[in-house]
């Protein structure tokens, strides 16, 4: 989808370096350390609790950093301005729930605020993209709705769009798949591999992040592994180091591509 010129692709380079990520006094994650080259989606995954949330509020720049920096390209995400940081970086955080009483199209339209002058307002541009946002979502006709009377997964897509018209070079998702039906889960990760932006994204799925992920980064007892291809990421050895549980790879039968398949251990006794 494009709600305005794509951002061009040496823009988006992302890099935590010697990142450390804390909660209060503790710290939930150290020597984070990567680079994310413009375009690339990459996953992270991680048990619950791993810290999964925390690395992106501190990407998106929400969390400060207890040491480290983020960088997206040559600036220093922490030292920007708000309106210029909004137009850097985009999070869907998890489970937000947009006032009750706004529209759709007003909850979608929040995401052109750090390019709109003070008090400045262009309706017809700004409803054009707005309009198209909610189409690539698969929500065309819903900008006149209450935002209450949707259900959770379109409240999701709903903050989709509006990260969409935020137009930012890095998109960072939390769990973006939650509350989606199987549908619209691989159609909204189809959707964001094509956006021609930096994406990160943690997802529970490891067979989705398997198979929609550049490179995934592993978060296991307070550290981060280097991101590195799902095949190498997500091998049965870490996969059972991490998670407890068994994987291998299979081959479809129709399509022959290769397919990560997630057992319990007990199933194999
Ligand atoms: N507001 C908070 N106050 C104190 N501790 C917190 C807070 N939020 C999260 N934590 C703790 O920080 C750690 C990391 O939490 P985080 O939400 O980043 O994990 P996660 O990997 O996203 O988990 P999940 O898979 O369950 O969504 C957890 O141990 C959690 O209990």
């Amino acid at each position: 989808m494009s709600t305005d010129e794509p951002p061009l692709l040496e823009h988006g380079r992302l890099y935590a370096r010697e990142l450390a990520c804390a909660i209060g006094r503790r710290t939930v994650l150290a020597e984070v350390d990567f680079s994310i080259e413009p375009g690339e989606t990459v996953g992270i995954v991680g048990p619950n609790g791993s810290g999964k949330t925390t690395l992106l509020r501190t990407l998106s720049g929400v969390h400060r950093p207890r040491s480290g920096r983020v960088l997206v390209d040559d600036q220093v995400l922490h030292d920007l301005r708000p309106r210029r940081r909004a137009a850097t970086v985009a999070l869907v955080a998890q489970d937000e729930i947009p006032p009750d009483d706004m529209l759709v199209g007003e909850v979608v339209a929040l995401g052109l605020t750090p390019y709109l002058p003070p008090w400045g307002l262009d309706a017809p541009r700004e409803q054009q993209r707005v309009t198209q946002a909610l189409a690539s979502v698969d929500l065309h006709g819903f900008a006149g709705r209450p935002v209450r009377q949707l259900s959770g997964g379109e409240r999701q897509r709903v903050l989709l769009a509006r990260a969409l018209v935020q137009n930012t070079p890095v998109l960072l998702l939390d769990e973006p798949t939650n509350h989606l039906d199987v549908t619209h889960q691989l159609e909204l990760l189809t959707l964001v591999r094509g956006l021609r932006r930096t994406v990160v994204a943690a997802l529970h799925d490891l067979s989705l992040a398997d198979r929609y992920c550049d490179r995934i980064i592993v978060l296991h007892k307070g550290r981060a592994r280097p991101p590195a291809p799902p095949g190498e990421a997500l091998s049965p050895a870490v996969v059972a180091e991490v998670f407890g549980v068994d994987a291998n790879r299979v081959r479809h039968p129709v399509t022959g591509e290769d397919h990560l398949l997630i057992t319990p251990r007990e199933a194999r006794r």
